[in-house]
């Protein structure tokens, strides 16, 4: 069985769902602090806790026969981080060591982890590789690469197999319109856009117009939520099969700027939008393009799915549960 940790989450959610249809034993622990009980299939088993409780953690390893863990638990927001740099440590840092000590105690030695691009800072370079230096900017991206260090002693001393994965910015929903991305309250560029032309809210709001960028405002590398999945899986397998450590970039190896991701919801809902601009948003880097090269040639990972598509799928579920899933 695959312990999915922080499986009610937007991603994880999405995970639990493909999971399920390739037939995997999935073991959901998620205490539901941004996640939600409805987005997790009711044929996956749902336990309510913290990665930080260790005798919870160990009741499952000793209940359930858990081969590899998929783990997304964590608090994801670069501005929240700065405010309160101790949640981050504390829930990333120290729930992801509560986490690996149990898994060293139950010898579960397949993790496929969740990092981010905003390990990397602030990159002078077009595009960002494995082995662009990393340098990151904000107490976030500091706890996430600080838990990349731990999983390497880890794997050094305990025998842990890891594939690390930095995502770039993730968009988009279920294609089939079962899940999507519900976040109270939502902080993500694309959801407050199409929120705006649901009329929920009043403008967009766009953080800076005087970066170095073409336009101004900052870039981004938009990776659809089921290309991304798609990655994971092919990441459990390659660990399973090969038992190697491996890290790698996931995103689509393009950037857009805030202007034309606004461009491009008004063109996918036929709507305009009234654009506020604000002040730069604290710790949030210029520009982020990834090289998704190495994952592609080594495990043949392809993104199939556009900035158009990631709009459409999340607007088709804003469209049809407005209250997300509280409806
Ligand atoms: N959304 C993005 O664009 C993005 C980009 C890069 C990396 N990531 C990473 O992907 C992962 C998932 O992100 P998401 O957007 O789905 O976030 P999310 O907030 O929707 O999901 C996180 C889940 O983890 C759960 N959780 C948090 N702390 C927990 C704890 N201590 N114990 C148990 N459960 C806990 C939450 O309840 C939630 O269900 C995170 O690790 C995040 O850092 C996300
Ligand atoms: O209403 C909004 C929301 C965002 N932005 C801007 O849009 C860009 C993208 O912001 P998001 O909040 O959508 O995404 P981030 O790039 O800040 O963060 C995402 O990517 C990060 C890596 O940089 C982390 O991994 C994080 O978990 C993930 O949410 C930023 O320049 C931000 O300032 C706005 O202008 N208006």
């Amino acid at each position: 069985m695959i312990l999915v940790v922080g499986g009610a989450g937007y991603i994880g959610s999405h995970a639990v769902k493909d999971l399920l249809e390739l037939n995997q034993g999935v073991v959901v622990l998620d205490n539901l602090s941004t996640g939600h009980r409805e987005a997790i299939d009711r044929k996956a088993v749902f336990i309510k806790g913290n990665i930080k409780d260790r005798k919870l953690l160990k009741n499952i390893f000793e209940n359930y026969k858990i081969k590899s863990v998929m783990h997304f638990a964590a608090n994801c927001y670069v501005g929240e981080s700065i405010i309160s740099p101790l949640k981050y440590y504390e829930n990333n840092v120290t729930g992801t060591i509560s986490l690996l000590a149990m898994m060293k105690k139950y010898q579960v030695n397949n993790l496929v982890f969740s990092s981010t691009c905003a390990v990397y800072g602030n990159p002078k370079v077009k595009k960002i590789k494995e082995s662009t230096p990393t340098f990151p900017i904000n107490p976030y991206g500091r706890s996430k690469l600080m838990i990349e260090q731990i999983i390497r002693d880890f794997s050094r001393a305990y025998g842990l197999k890891y594939v690390i994965l930095r995502y770039f910015n993730v968009a988009g929903a279920d294609p089939l319109g079962r899940l999507g991305e519900d976040h109270q309250p939502e902080t993500h560029l694309i959801p407050n856009i199409l929120f705006h032309l649901l009329n929920r809210l009043e403008n967009v709001i766009v953080y800076g117009n005087d970066y170095n960028t073409p336009d101004g405002t900052c870039i981004r590398d938009y990776i659809h939520v089921t290309d991304l999945i798609h990655g994971h899986i092919l990441a459990l397998e390659y660990l399973l099969k090969e038992k190697k450590n491996k890290v790698y970039n996931l995103g689509n190896d393009e950037g857009y700027s805030i202007k034309e991701v606004i461009t491009t919801c008004e063109k996918v809902t036929g709507k305009k939008a009234t654009v506020f601009y604000n002040e730069k948003r604290k710790g949030d880097p210029a520009r982020l393009i990834s090289s998704s090269e190495r994952i592609s040639r080594e495990l043949k990972w392809q993104p199939k799915y556009t900035l158009e598509d990631m709009i459409e799928t999340a607007w088709k579920w804003y469209s049809n549960f407005p209250n997300g899933y509280k409806n």
